[in-house]
């Protein structure tokens, strides 16, 4: 029976090529910031309230003008085709169906515009909520332009650019598995040129972006961009100035520079620099519904979630999407109600208790491991 993330992990590694499992779980150098964001949420302990629940607990949330009926959120991930032949399209119907943002990768394997088709085939309760799109600012500024235009005809409400990839990060497990490109007959299709007779270009990561892309980005759409990767309070505070609208705060999954601190350590420092003026999602680890209540309780708006979905998707399509946001949702209502709160909005950081931030292997041999 599917009743934890981790349930799906081991039922899509029944099912995908090993070199596969392993470009989903992988991340950068040794990772340790890949398990120190699982680790993090485990260290940190919910104090709960009592006498003082509701019969019902709000879930949904409104941020940056889009509705969801829950602050779960699909964090872009690439190469859907990899583990399902629908890809991003039954992806995109599950998230519609629990009435998630699915945050559309830039590397994706479907087209953005039939995501956007089958997300709206599969909204049951009315419209479901919009999709937003992740970006890689291109050094190709009129490709990267086009891309945008693309995006938002297809219906995207937000822009999440990606700003942790100055270069790729070095996936030891992928160097080892030869694991080096997508196989024959999967493409991004994100990166088909029209100008060029349909090319497949390879996603540029560029160390020569800057903020003055931001400015230029700001300049050419009025859609909301959220940056993505800005880890540094003083980046965050730069963010706001430069006329960015949200941040989800992410370390890439532990995919790009190894030994960042974990997101949900860093929440709350970040969450003082912006203070309110922008919203803060936050994504890395987040495995249960305790662990939303936390992140939530110390200052995001809402969560994403990577690996489990990919490893939702390798285990049951669909209808395994569709079952990992159900069981985030019944964990999260539940959380809610033992800690004696009515809904996600307004829950206060005192709900949280953090212990001295020791040593994390004293902290995790003790818990059985990571
Ligand atoms: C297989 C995989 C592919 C990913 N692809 C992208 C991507 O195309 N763009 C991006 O900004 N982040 C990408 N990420 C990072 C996720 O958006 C997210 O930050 C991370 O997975 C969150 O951590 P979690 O996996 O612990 O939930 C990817 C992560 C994984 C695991
Ligand atoms: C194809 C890559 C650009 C996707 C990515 O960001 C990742 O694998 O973490």
């Amino acid at each position: 029976m599917l009743m934890t993330v981790q349930d799906f992990e081991t039922a899509a590694r029944m099912r995908i090529d090993p070199v596969h499992a392993d470009f989903i779980a992988g991340g950068a150098g040794d990772e340790i910031t890949v398990r120190a964001n699982e680790e993090a949420f485990r260290r940190l302990r919910l104090l709960p309230r009592v006498l003082r629940g509701s019969a019902e607990r709000a879930l949904d949330i409104s941020v940056l003008g889009s509705r969801a009926r829950t602050p779960v959120l699909l964090s872009p991930t690439a190469f859907h085709k990899l583990v399902d032949e629908e890809g991003e399209a039954a992806t995109a119907r599950a998230a519609a169906a629990a009435g998630a943002i699915m945050i559309v990768s830039m590397a994706s394997t479907v087209a953005v515009e039939d995501i956007a088709a089958a997300a709206r085939e599969a909204g049951e309760h009315g419209d479901p909520p919009p999709l937003w799109f992740q970006l890689y600012i291109q050094p190709d500024l009129g490709f990267t332009e086009a891309l945008v235009r693309r995006a938002t005809d297809a219906g995207c409400a937000a822009l999440v650019v990606t700003v942790d990839s100055p270069v790729r990060g070095a996936h030891e497990r992928d160097l080892r598995n030869g694991f080096l490109d997508l196989p024959p007959g999967l493409r991004c299709e994100h990166m088909v040129d029209p100008r060029e007779g349909g090319r497949v270009h390879p996603i540029a990561m560029s160390p020569v972006i800057s903020w003055e892309h931001i400015d230029w980005l700001r300049g050419t759409t009025s859609l909301p961009i959220l940056l993505k990767g800005a880890l540094h309070p003083e980046d965050a505070r730069l963010a706001v100035r430069h006329g960015v609208d949200g941040l989800l705060l992410s370390n890439h999954g532990g995919r790009q520079l190894d030994t960042v601190p974990a997101t949900v350590e860093l929440l709350p420092e970040i969450a003082a620099a912006v203070a309110g003026r922008i919203p803060i999602v936050l994504d890395g680890g987040v495995r249960r519904g305790t662990d939303v209540v936390k992140a939530l309780a110390l200052g995001a708006c809402a969560v994403g979630i990577g690996r489990p979905v990919m490893w939702a998707l390798a285990a049951g399509g669909e209808k395994g999407v569709r079952r990992l946001l159900e069981l985030f949702r019944e964990e999260l209502d539940h959380a809610l109600a033992l800690c004696g709160a009515s809904g996600v909005r307004g829950l206060p950081p005192d709900l949280v208790r953090a212990p001295a931030w020791g040593p994390a292997s004293a902290h995790t041999e003790r818990e059985g491991g990571a």
